[in-house]
Parts: C-alpha cells; sequence; structure tokens
C-alpha cells in the first residue's frame, strides 16, 4: 500500500477509540526490566509500535549486530543499556538514523570507561561497543539542548553502575517531561534520585533495580492527532473517546489538553479516559513546544487548517528527528496554502494559515518522508477535504492500527 485516499468526513462522529499505547513507556519499562533481570510478563500493556516490538528482538538477540531500523529511544537506550551490561554490539539503523546525532550520549559513556568507536563517521551510528571493563568515573557532564534520549539513556543505567552517577547538565534543556517519566519509571522500579532542576544535576545511587507489575499508559502523542480530528471536524456535535488515558499522566504530551482548549477542543475525563467535544476556537495561539516537541506537527496542521495565527518556538529539535521535521512541513503546508515561516533564525516561526484551503493542485497528496508523524498529522484534513497520504506505513513505528481507528470515522480507497 504506498497511498492512501481519505475520503472527506461526511457526517458527525460519536465513536471510542482504543488508542495504542505509549512507546516511550514501553521502551523505559523494558529496558528497566531486563535491568531488574526480569522476563517481561510483569509489563502490561506494551506498545505494539515497531520501535518497541524492536526493542523486545534487540533486548533478547544475541546477534552482535543491533538493527534499530528508525527508533530513536531503542538506538540510545539501548547503547547505554549494551555498554552497562559489557556487551560487544554493533549498534545501526536506516540511513536516517545514521544522520542523526549519538555523540554527546558516546562521550559521557566513554568518559564512564566504555570503549565505543564510530564505524562510520564520527558522532553517528553505526558504532562499535567494545567493552565496559571498569567505571572511570562517578560524573559526566552533558548538554541537554539536543536530545533527552541521552540524558534518559544514562539515567537508567545509573543505578547499575558501581559507582553510580552525577549527570550534570548544560545548555537550555528540552524534552524534561521525558527525562522526569524515566525518573518517575525508575522510582517505580524501586530506585531513587536526586533531582536539582536549578542546579541541573541528577544523582542516582548505585542500587537495585525491584521488578514489578507496570502498566503502560496509553499514547499521549497519538492521541494528538484526534484532537486535531475534533477540532478541524465541521460538524458541532462530533465527539471521541480516547480510552486509557490518565489526567495524570507521565507523558508530557498530555499538554495537548491544554493546547486544544485553545483550537476548539474539550477535555472531559471519564472513568476510560478523555471524552473530546467540540467548543470555539481562539484566533491566535503562540506555544512553546520545547517539551512537547512530537506535538509540533499536530498542531501546526490544526492551526493552518483552521485559520489561526499561530507563533511556534522551540522546535529546533525537530530538525533531527525522523526526518527534518521542520522542511517537511514546510513543503507540505504549502500544498494548501499554508507554510512555516522562520521569523526568527532557529527559534520563532509562524504558522501561515489558508481559510479556506487553497488547493495548489488536486488531489491533495501529502509526502511523509519516512515520517510517522507527517502521515497521522496531515490525515485530520480529511474532515475537511478528500487527501491522499503517501507510504502510510509509516504509522506502525509508533501507531500501527491508526487508520483502522481512523477507519470508524471515515471511509478511505488504498492503492
Ligand atoms: O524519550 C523519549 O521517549 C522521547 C523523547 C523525545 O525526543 P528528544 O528528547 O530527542 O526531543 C521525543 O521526541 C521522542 O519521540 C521520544
Ligand atoms: C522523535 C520520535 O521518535 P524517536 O526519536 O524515538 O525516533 C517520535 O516518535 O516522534
Amino acid at each position: 500500500m504506498d497511498k492512501i485516499l481519505l475520503r472527506k468526513s461526511t457526517s458527525p462522529f460519536d465513536v471510542k477509540i482504543a488508542l495504542a499505547s505509549s512507546k516511550s513507556e514501553s521502551n523505559r519499562a523494558l529496558i528497566i526490566n531486563a535491568l531488574a533481570k526480569d522476563s517481561s510478563e510483569n509489563l502490561l500493556n506494551l506498545s505494539t509500535a515497531r520501535d518497541t516490538q524492536t526493542m523486545i528482538r534487540l533486548l533478547k538477540s544475541t546477534d552482535q549486530t543491533a538493527d534499530v531500523i528508525d527508533a530513536g529511544t531503542t538506538m540510545r537506550f539501548l547503547t547505554a543499556y549494551f555498554t552497562a551490561t559489557n556487551q560487544n554490539k554493533i549498534m545501526t539503523g536506516t540511513p536516517r538514523m545514521c544522520e542523526r546525532p549519538i555523540g554527546i550520549l558516546v562521550d559521557a559513556l566513554r568518559t564512564l570507561g566504555a570503549e565505543i568507536e564510530y564505524l562510520a563517521k564520527e558522532g553517528y551510528p553505526p558504532l562499535h561497543i567494545k567493552g565496559f571493563a571498569e567505571q572511570k568515573s562517578s560524573e559526566v557532564t552533558i548538554r541537554g539542548d539536543v536530545s533527552s534520549q541521552y540524558i534518559s539513556a544514562l539515567l537508567m543505567i545509573a543505578p547499575t553502575l558501581p559507582q553510580g552517577l552525577t549527570i550534570n547538565l548544560t545548555c537550555d534543556l528540552g524534552s524534561i517531561p521525558y527525562i522526569k517519566m524515566t525518573l518517575e519509571q525508575m522510582k517505580a522500579f524501586d530506585v531513587n534520585y536526586d533531582a536539582n532542576w536549578e542546579a541541573k544535576t541528577i544523582k542516582v545511587l548505585p542500587s537495585v533495580y525491584r521488578s514489578t507489575t507496570y502498566k503502560v499508559e496509553s499514547d499521549w502523542s497519538g492521541a494528538s492527532y484526534w484532537y486535531s480530528i475534533v477540532a478541524l471536524s465541521e460538524f458541532e456535535n462530533t465527539q471521541v473517546e480516547l480510552l486509557g488515558l490518565k489526567e495524570n499522566s507521565l507523558q508530557g504530551d498530555s499538554d495537548i489538553v491544554n493546547i486544544m482548549s485553545h483550537l476548539g477542543v474539550k477535555s472531559t475525563f471519564t472513568a476510560d479516559g478523555v471524552l473530546l467535544t467540540k467548543i470555539p476556537a481562539e484566533t491566535t495561539l503562540n506555544w512553546d513546544f520545547t517539551n512537547c516537541p512530537d506535538l509540533a506537527q499536530t498542531v501546526a496542521v490544526t492551526c493552518a487548517a483552521k485559520g489561526i495565527e499561530a507563533t511556534f518556538t522551540g522546535i529546533e529539535s525537530l530538525k533531527i528527528k525522523e526526518t527534518d521535521r521542520v522542511l517537511a512541513l514546510q513543503n507540505e503546508l504549502k500544498k494548501f496554502g499554508g507554510d512555516l515561516v522562520e521569523v526568527e533564525k532557529n527559534t520563532t516561526y509562524k504558522v501561515k494559515s489558508s481559510q479556506p484551503l487553497s488547493i495548489v493542485n488536486y488531489p491533495l497528496s501529502i509526502h511523509t518522508y519516512d515520517d510517522h508523524r507527517m502521515a497521522m498529522a496531515f490525515a485530520p484534513l480529511a474532515m475537511m477535504i478528500d487527501v491522499t497520504i503517501e507510504e502510510p506505513n509509516v504509522v506502525v513505528k509508533s501507531y500501527p492500527s491508526f487508520w483502522t481507528d481512523l477507519q470508524k470515522i471515515i471511509s478511505f480507497d488504498n492503492f
């Protein structure tokens, strides 16, 4: 299936969606559980996302080469895990994965005493983890403005190191909720930490993970596409209940509740999840995505299509994700009269909107750049117009049942 044509929604809907579970929580639970030297049977509701299935496969595999495909957390978390457990492994992935930086994590692991070599370009996968004979330092200093995944990776192995670990963070921190998610999941497995966010230090003493039953929450990043669907639906009585989401979530992307309250969606928490209903939208939005970078594409498409004037900050990290998401958004928003215009170098962007949509070429066809979030962020346009999504299978990275779920509200053709 290399294209899918989504037919414009023609009626209101009232559906319940059993969302995919969070790949971020799942991948942390799997690493921590492996460090607790337990099987994964005590982990409930693990994600079916390819990123998580890849993590499960590679944790079990005895092959020397670990191919993470395009999973960033799997690459970064396993690099630290294989180091801490002194395994001789070659870490690799897709060509794009080999363009996503890992030098900051490798430098930190080398400071701790690991022997790691780059097999192609300095600072990028593929790399060869050769061993970790003895801990040379109990402290590392790393910058926190490139990817929080390096910090999460180091934190999870920290209690298993003979001297424990103190992490000193420099620069402006990004994706902090993901670091807090890591720390909370470590705590769930009985490991404590001492974090001083003012001083930007996190200390973990040598300690033992205690295996426990852990249930993964549904995925708030995946929920964001349903918020966009409700925001863009032309029918006032449309509503969607997303199952398995909690009001007090470990996931920073639960901020979508707040963002969408400005864009026309009300959230009401229920016994089973959250009910989304339509409310009037505001005309402008200013949002800093530093703590929720994965929501930026969803919100950009929603604002562009709804005619909401939006200013985005904190989206620098989008350039080093599955694709350069800033460029991908610019290219695709332009196809219906929108854009993402850089107004201050690398810091501030304005979403150009188009109301009514001004389609440059019919039929509207969205290129997805091997990025699941491009496919899912543009799919809600089907509330307003027929739209083709190219390479729709990309969604398997985080939300394999996305198209099946979408079929509950609209019809579409595969080709
Ligand atoms: O730790 C995690 O689970 C993630 C952290 C974020 O990455 P960065 O820290 O690189 O922003 C996020 O974009 C990614 O989808 C998942
Ligand atoms: C950036 C993402 O994932 P990762 O960095 O883990 O590949 C994502 O899922 O949007």
